[in-house]
């Protein structure tokens, strides 16, 4: 398969490593200095373009690759609130491909079935309130992160005494802390943490005055992320529309 690189940072290059050892080709990397590739044929011949750049870049990459005809999978995050609807209509009503998914790691999938099964029956044990926290390392551009983002919009689906989530805390590197710890009964908090180098740490915390249930996911390194995203262009090169995870692992 011909793939195509937008962002050739710390996840483009990890996703590069792992497509060239499952016999993809790389025909075109696009960063922040060479823009003018997105009108090369090169990237025109890209049967997907894997994007990983920022908050900021990433709907404009879409609209860029989409020009072109190339379908994406995208790992950006921090986008959603500006964008999302646009980007669901153009993939829902005007033909275009976009896999995107706050994180692409089996393990995620997993932990995310979980979550669903635990908000479900927590409606049945009301003594219990739930609370979220996430740990990234320090260049992270957005709080809280994609992932706990999903995993909140997971909980308040299915959790009728919890209405919206809402950003907590945020506790900076050199562990000043801003942002406010009060939320209403009917809100779910969401805390961020940065600190050194972690690539990503989830954790779902159930409270109840008798005891708790905490379920987490500590990702070791960026591999599992990189390797999904790969996978799921894989899938992407057959499929059309708006695609996620729930897509490709069914489980
Ligand atoms: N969904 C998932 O599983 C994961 C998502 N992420 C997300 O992916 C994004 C990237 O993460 P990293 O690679 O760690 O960041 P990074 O900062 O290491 O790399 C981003 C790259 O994008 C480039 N870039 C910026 N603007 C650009 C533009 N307009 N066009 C092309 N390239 C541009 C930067 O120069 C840089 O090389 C972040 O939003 C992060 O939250 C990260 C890991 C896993
Ligand atoms: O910025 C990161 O690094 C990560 N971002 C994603 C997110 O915002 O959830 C996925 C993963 O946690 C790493």
């Amino acid at each position: 398969m011909k793939i195509a690189l937008i962002g050739y940072g710390k996840m483009g290059k990890m996703i590069e490593q792992i497509a060239l050892g499952r016999g993809h080709q790389i025909v075109s990397i696009i960063d922040v200095d060479n823009q003018q590739d997105f009108d090369s044929p090169e990237f025109a011949s890209a049967d997907v373009a894997i994007e990983f750049t920022n908050p900021t870049a990433a709907y404009g990459n879409y609209l860029k690759a989409f020009a072109k005809g190339v379908k994406v999978v995208s790992g950006s995050t921090g986008w959603l609130k500006d964008h999302k609807a646009d980007v669901e209509r153009m993939c829902t009503e005007g033909g275009q491909t976009l896999f995107w998914a706050s994180n692409f790691s089996v393990g995620v999938a997993i932990f995310s079935a979980v979550n669903r099964y635990l908000a479900t029956i927590m409606n049945s044990f009301p003594e219990y309130d739930v609370a979220m926290e996430e740990t990234h390392h320090v260049h992270k551009l957005d709080a809280p992160s994609g992932t706990a983002i999903t995993l909140a919009e997971e909980i308040v689906d299915r959790l009728d005494r919890k209405q919206r989530w809402v950003k907590g805390t945020v506790q900076a590197a050199d562990g000043t802390v801003s942002g406010t710890e009060a939320c209403a009964p009917g809100e779910l908090r969401i805390d961020a943490v940065r600190r050194g180098e972690v690539p990503g740490i989830h954790t779902v915390k159930y409270d109840s005055p008798a005891d708790s249930i905490t379920i987490t996911h500590d990702a070791h390194s960026r591999q599992g992320f990189a390797l999904g995203a790969v996978l799921a262009a894989e899938y992407t090169a057959g499929h059309t529309g708006l695609l996620t995870i729930g897509d490709m692992f069914k489980f």
